[in-house]
């Protein structure tokens, strides 16, 4: 299945385009159209560009106009302000690192499929209230990894998650082999060299 533009996405389609989210941090915007096609080539088209950056929304904005098969996402979302900004700019799905109610509202309201970060039981039970199926769990090494993605299959068996947040070619695959892991999302695959860059999403591909 290929979207197109204009198609409303699920987050289950999103978080089920390839094992692993591609975490991007633009610092120079001339970086972003060639680093999105090398990650698009490698395999991994579903792409989160972090607002932690200047050029983020504009490179969020490049890639969504210039990079063909790229499906572009905007990470770092803290305030309901740049959930405007990221659609704004083009970006068919939002990541947060954490939820609170303000942002849920504004996430469930902005009709793009979305990953709330949580690390908690509270957290995860804010997102069932809600009827959210997905989380993303931040930051995954640090809050439990897999251990805590275990035991969170017990008391939230509709819950699926991309856990992110020190996740690397090693570990990832521990983490993909939880049937409550959707993908997982990470930075271990970007680098300057994009050759480079796209074999580590090839081989991502196979962590699967
Ligand atoms: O800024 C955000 O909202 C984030 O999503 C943080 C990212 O999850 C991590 O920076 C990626 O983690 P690493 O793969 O350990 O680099």
């Amino acid at each position: 299945m290929t979207a197109t533009a204009r198609d409303a996405l699920t987050v289950e389609y999103i978080a089920g385009l390839a094992p692993v989210i591609p975490v991007v941090v633009i610092d120079d915007l001339d970086d972003a159209v060639p680093l999105a096609r090398a990650l698009v080539r490698g395999g991994l088209p579903a792409i989160e560009v972090t607002l932690r950056t200047q050029p983020a929304l504009a490179a969020i904005e490049r890639i969504a106009a210039e990079v063909e098969g790229a499906v572009v996402g905007a990470g770092t979302i803290t305030t309901t302000g740049q959930i405007a900004d990221a659609l704004a700019a083009g970006a068919r799905f939002l990541v947060s690192p954490g939820a609170t109610p303000t942002l849920l509202d504004g996430l469930q309201d902005s009709g793009v499929p979305f990953l709330p970060g949580t690390a908690t039981p509270s957290d995860l039970v804010a997102l069932i209230e809600r009827g959210i199926t997905h989380a993303k769990l931040f930051p995954a090494e640090v809050v439990g990894g897999v251990k805590a993605l275990k035991a969170f299959s017990g008391p939230f068996p509709q819950l699926r998650f991309c856990p992110t947040g020190g996740i690397n070619a090693a570990n990832a695959p521990d983490y993909l082999a939880l049937p409550n892991v959707a993908c997982v999302g990470g930075s271990w695959m970007v680098s300057r060299d994009l050759e480079r860059v796209e074999n580590a999403a090839r081989e991502a591909l196979g962590l699967k």
